[in-house]
């Protein structure tokens, strides 16, 4: 059975059609990276799976239920995070939240203090769990409205730019538990993001849309096969090395510092950092790395193009 089904969904705001005849099909389990350019879409397609927003025509489906007019019950099975509005309350410790989160979904309290446990556990919330969430970081926030979401063990999550403004210790913490979250519960993913990175450690899939429309549907691997979309190995080295021409499945594509560092660009499906790094070790030793994503709408630009 499909977690999400959208068959024609389209939704205008007056003369501005934000969804545009959009239709795909995400099967229970799967994790699916929702991008596109700012404006493309992708928060007005959320709404109305989540039952925010009515569509204008077409339809939608989430967890086999009509978002609208099933809202209640699909709040029971799905849980959602918006990077950038929250749904704690803000004078509440996140402990309150989560108690008064259990009884809106009529958790037994007991299920919602081992259920709260563990989040606290696994998300490191412990430090911050009784501090009122106006008083927190947002990095700090996220995590409180990723375990939010979790705390009735949805099916599916949806999440929309849940990473945006974290810095990389945080956004990392979050994909590893992420991960861990799906691998031990098998919850569905639709993950809205402007970042690559979530992408490619987050998903299998990516939905491409494009002025609301639907541009590509695929693997991250078969999207850079059809628009480039390749990542950097930037090598700082210990000593100044020549050029690190030739290393199988990458392009050399800039030395400064006198050879200190490099640059090589590389498709992903071709190679990996690990082969990558097994060949430069033989010509020079690597200080430390660093790897640059393709920027979210560069891909976009070059699928419209292509
Ligand atoms: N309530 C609204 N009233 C009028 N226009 C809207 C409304 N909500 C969205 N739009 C328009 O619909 C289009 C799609 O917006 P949407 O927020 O879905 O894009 P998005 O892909 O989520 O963008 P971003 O990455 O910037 O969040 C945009 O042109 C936006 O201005």
């Amino acid at each position: 059975m499909n977690i999400i089904s959208v068959s024609n969904l389209r939704r205008a705001f007056g003369a501005k059609t934000a969804v545009d005849d959009l239709s795909f099909d995400v099967p229970r389990g799967a994790a699916v990276g929702y991008i596109g350019a700012n404006g493309a879409g992708k928060s007005t397609t959320i709404k109305m799976l989540t039952g925010i927003l009515k569509p204008t025509s077409g339809t939608a489906l989430t967890c086999g239920l009509e978002p609208l007019q099933q809202r209640r019950q699909l709040a029971r099975r799905i849980g959602v995070v918006f990077g950038q509005r929250s749904q704690l309350w803000w004078d509440l410790p996140l402990r309150d939240s989560f108690r008064a989160l259990g009884a809106i979904h009529r958790l037994a309290p007991d299920a919602v203090r081992a259920r709260t446990g563990e989040l606290v556990d696994r998300l490191d919330l412990d430090d911050f769990v009784d501090t009122p969430v106006r008083q927190l970081s947002l990095g700090q926030r996220i995590r409180g409205e990723v375990a939010a979401a979790l705390l009735h063990g949805p099916e599916l999550l949806i999440l929309d730019e849940p990473t945006i403004g974290l810095d990389v210790l945080s956004k990392e913490r979050l994909r590893v538990f992420l991960t861990e979250q799906r691998a031990q519960h098998g919850t569905s993913l639709l993950l809205a993001t402007h970042d690559m990175g979530d992408v490619r450690r987050l998903t299998e899939r990516i939905l491409v849309v494009d002025h609301g429309r639907l541009a590509f549907d695929g693997t991250l691997t078969e999207l850079a096969g059809q628009v480039g979309a390749e990542r950097i190995v930037v090598l700082d080295l210990t000593e100044p090395a020549p050029d690190l021409v030739g290393v199988p499945g990458t392009r050399l594509v800039g030395v400064e510092a006198g050879g200190l560092r490099q640059r090589l660009s590389f498709a992903p499906g071709e190679t990996t950092v690990a082969a990558i790094l097994s060949v430069v070790a033989s010509r020079a030793q690597v200080h430390d790395l660093t790897i640059e994503e393709p920027d979210i709408e560069a891909v976009v630009r070059r699928l419209y193009a292509s």
